[in-house]
């Protein structure tokens, strides 16, 4: 049994946060369990108070919504980065839009590149850093619908009905995505915050049709975007592989907005979903790569047990 101090990093994208391990430079013997252990909200990683040394974006909380294990290939030009998520619950997950985000911030620490290709289990995204570094944007595929690939179990698509209490529609934007819209954004005492998701999103994440789960968003179009700037939808997400509600979520920004898409409630291909953590831009044209954009920052670092057992 190993029980080494591996060095870690802490980063988050608009307040989905992950802890990021080395892998080439760490061996973690059991990654599901160092991320049960560390990732807790009650009993993970603490990076106590804000300090000067510390980025004042700090979410401030124990525990992460993830462990990034992240090899790096500088010999590819742009550099690649081999990305594997592993999750509080110790799952792996094939794709997180706000983690790839979070990726292109850490390799542009450690190179100074501003472009990288980052190969995930869902494809490979190419990902860029923006000039201050406190931006990054993924391309995250094309989201679908088909029932294969959600994947679902059934033959049809699953498009705006009832799932368990919720009308939901199905799509894969590199996870699978159950979408619910409901009236009233973040300001109306009566909208989307006042649901009570830990209570509504876990029949649907485990409901039949969803034969390996799937992700379940609450989402509020606050604007169709038919004026002058781009739709603007409040989005809540409850994740698998967590299973609690998270900051915010980057494969459920990209699946909010191809829904409302999918079933007309948005004007043109670009929105800003709006997560509790902070703004997403997101665009999903008619063919082709969807994108995200937003914020990302690195807040802290340290050492943890690699065997935590
Ligand atoms: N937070 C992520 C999504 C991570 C994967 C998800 N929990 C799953 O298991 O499907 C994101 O930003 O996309």
């Amino acid at each position: 049994m190993s029980t080494h101090a591996v060095p870690f990093e802490k980063y988050h994208g608009t307040g989905n946060d992950f802890l990021v391990v080395d892998a080439d430079a760490e061996v973690v013997g059991d990654r599901a369990a160092f991320a049960r252990t560390h990732c807790d909200r009650e009993t993970g990683v603490d990076g106590g108070d804000f300090d000067a040394e510390r980025n004042e974006e700090s979410t401030g909380r124990r525990g992460a919504d993830g462990v990034l294990f992240l090899s790096v290939e500088e010999r590819f030009n742009p550099t690649r980065v081999v990305m594997t998520l592993v999750q509080p619950d110790g799952s792996t997950a094939t794709m997180c839009g706000n983690g790839a985000r979070v990726v292109a911030l850490w390799a542009h620490d450690r190179t100074g590149d501003r472009e990288f290709m980052i190969d995930t289990q869902a494809g490979t995204r190419r990902a860029s850093v923006n000039a201050d570094a406190t931006a990054a944007t993924i391309e995250m595929g094309e989201p679908t619908f088909d029932p294969a690939r959600v994947p679902l179990a059934r033959d049809e698509p699953l498009i705006d009905e009832p799932v368990e209490g919720l009308t939901v529609t199905a799509v894969n934007t590199g996870v699978p995505h159950a979408v619910a819209f409901v009236d009233g954004g973040r300001s109306d005492p009566d909208g989307i915050d006042s649901v009570d998701l830990d209570a509504v999103a876990p029949p649907v994440r485990h409901a039949d049709v969803f034969p390996e789960g799937a992700n379940v968003n609450l989402a509020s179009v606050v604007d169709d975007g038919s004026g002058d700037g781009p739709a603007l939808i409040d989005q809540r997400t409850f994740e698998r592989g967590v299973e609690g509600e998270t900051r915010s979520c980057g494969t459920g920004a990209v699946a909010v907005v191809a829904a409302a898409r999918r079933l007309g409630l948005i004007d043109g291909e670009s929105a800003v979903s709006r997560p509790p953590g902070g703004d997403l831009e997101v665009t999903v044209p008619d063919r082709g790569h969807a994108t995200l954009t937003g914020p990302v920052a690195r807040e802290y670092e340290g050492t943890l047990p690699a065997d935590p057992r």
